[in-house]
């Protein structure tokens, strides 16, 4: 079922700078919170002016543009701070199949946000004073298999290798789920805190459900300038800087995981291209260095030649060879046929917009989808002809370390 609500409209929005907040997840009052932060800066929001349940199909990206620019043009609008973020903002999270539904916009009623020294707060409607409760915590987790058992993902695996290696496609991105329930009613607020304060570097966001700390930026948008942040290619932490050195070494030396970074970085070159009056695009990755893995890592970025909205960009990018894998349509079908599962939203673009266009979204992985008491959590990796099954599995256990960090402590 489509539902669009503004339940205020028009909306009556007000920016006004404000002290510094410092950590702005610990203004969060309630457990639906929405939030994008990386390095303690981001916004975070709460409460709903309005809200729309993106119907699927190959227009979603459209359907929500037009849908947040009709609610934004008739909003009276008050903003005195005019950066990137102010005035009303939508979160959003897609799902990463445009043919599943559960794809969301929200316009919360307050967004509290942090950039680059200034601090500043939006309000919609009246604004609401609400008491901060502490966030509770899960308790023990108890984990049990998603759709597929390790085993049975391992032969999913193989048979996409098989695949590869018989030229149907040239890479594909496979994931599996894993369930977890907690002792208690899950407060996203407890996730964020943790993941933010040990994933600094990674976009801690959550969207309805939807929460995680995703190091892969899809696309920055701010004026005409774009940035991209393209990752694939893994390989896990060592015990200490050496051995993580050695790792590192051999993460550059691999044949495979550099074919399968290419591929990552070329759809992404090829999805920007029409957009852009510049595209600078390096010849040779970075290291992404995180707490539980390292990635072959390459910046993008690009100057647009009109005024496409964030969303346009992101429409044109998902998904990415990060997440799908090439040719996309073939990858696409692989996944649809050998996962056997409904990613959801997982690997879909997450983040947010403002009325100018501008915003920030990324590729909702390292994430779970949280309900009560249960959470389901999300991990996936690249598949080359050269794929080690066993590796494969080990790689997608240490991407699940993220959210059983967030769940465990
Ligand atoms: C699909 C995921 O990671 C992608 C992003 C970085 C590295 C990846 C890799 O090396 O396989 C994946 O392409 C995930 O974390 O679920």
């Amino acid at each position: 079922m489509r539902v669009s609500i503004a339940l205020i409209r028009p909306l009556v929005v007000r920016t006004v700078a404000v002290t510094d907040p410092r950590d702005l997840l610990a203004h969060l009052p309630g457990t639906a919170p929405y939030a994008w932060i990386r390095r303690g800066e981001g916004l975070v929001g709460w409460g709903v002016a309005a809200r729309a349940e993106v119907p699927p199909g190959p227009g979603r990206f459209d359907w929500a543009r037009e849908w947040l620019a009709s609610l934004f043009e008739g909003a009276r609008i008050d903003d005195q701070v005019g950066l990137p973020g102010s005035g009303p903002v939508a979160f959003g999270s897609f799902t990463f199949d445009r043919d599943v539904p559960g794809s969301v916009l929200v316009v919360p009623r307050v967004v509290l946000a942090r950039r680059q020294g200034q601090a500043w707060l939006t309000t919609i409607g009246e604004a609401e004073t609400l008491p901060v409760a502490p966030a509770t915590e899960p308790g023990r987790i108890r984990y049990g298999d998603g759709t597929l058992s390790a085993p049975e993902w391992q032969h999913v695996v193989a048979q996409a290798v098989a695949k590869i290696k018989a030229g149907v496609l040239d890479k594909v991105v496979l994931a599996r789920d894993l369930r977890a329930t907690a002792e208690r009613e899950i407060d996203p607020r407890a996730l964020l805190a943790r993941l933010a304060d040990r994933y600094p570097e990674c976009y801690t966001f959550s969207v309805d459900g939807l929460v995680g700390a995703t190091p892969e930026l899809l696309v920055r948008h701010i004026g005409r300038s774009i940035e991209s942040l393209v990752l694939a290619g893994t390989v896990s932490r060592g015990t200490g800087p050496a051995e993580d050195a050695a790792r590192a070494a051999e993460l550059y030396a691999s044949a495979k995981d550099r074919e399968e970074h290419g591929y990552a970085v070329a759809s992404v070159r090829q999805a920007l291209a029409p957009l852009c009056a510049e595209l600078h695009v390096p010849d040779e990755p970075d290291l992404l260095v995180l707490p539980n893995v390292q990635h072959l890592a390459t910046r993008i970025t690009g100057r647009l030649s009109d005024g496409a909205s964030v969303l346009d960009v992101v429409a044109a990018m998902h998904p990415t060879a990060a997440v799908g894998g090439t040719p996309t349509d073939a990858a696409i079908e692989v996944i649809r046929e050998l996962e056997g599962m409904d990613r959801g939203r997982y690997a879909g673009p997450v983040g947010w917009i403002d009325s100018r266009g501008d915003g920030e979204w990324g590729i909702a992985l390292r994430c779970a989808e949280v309900s009560g008491r249960e959470a389901r959590l999300f991990a996936g990796c690249g598949i080359m002809g050269g794929s080690d099954p066993a590796a494969e599995l080990a790689e997608a256990q240490a991407k699940f370390r993220v959210m059983q960090y967030a769940l465990e402590g």
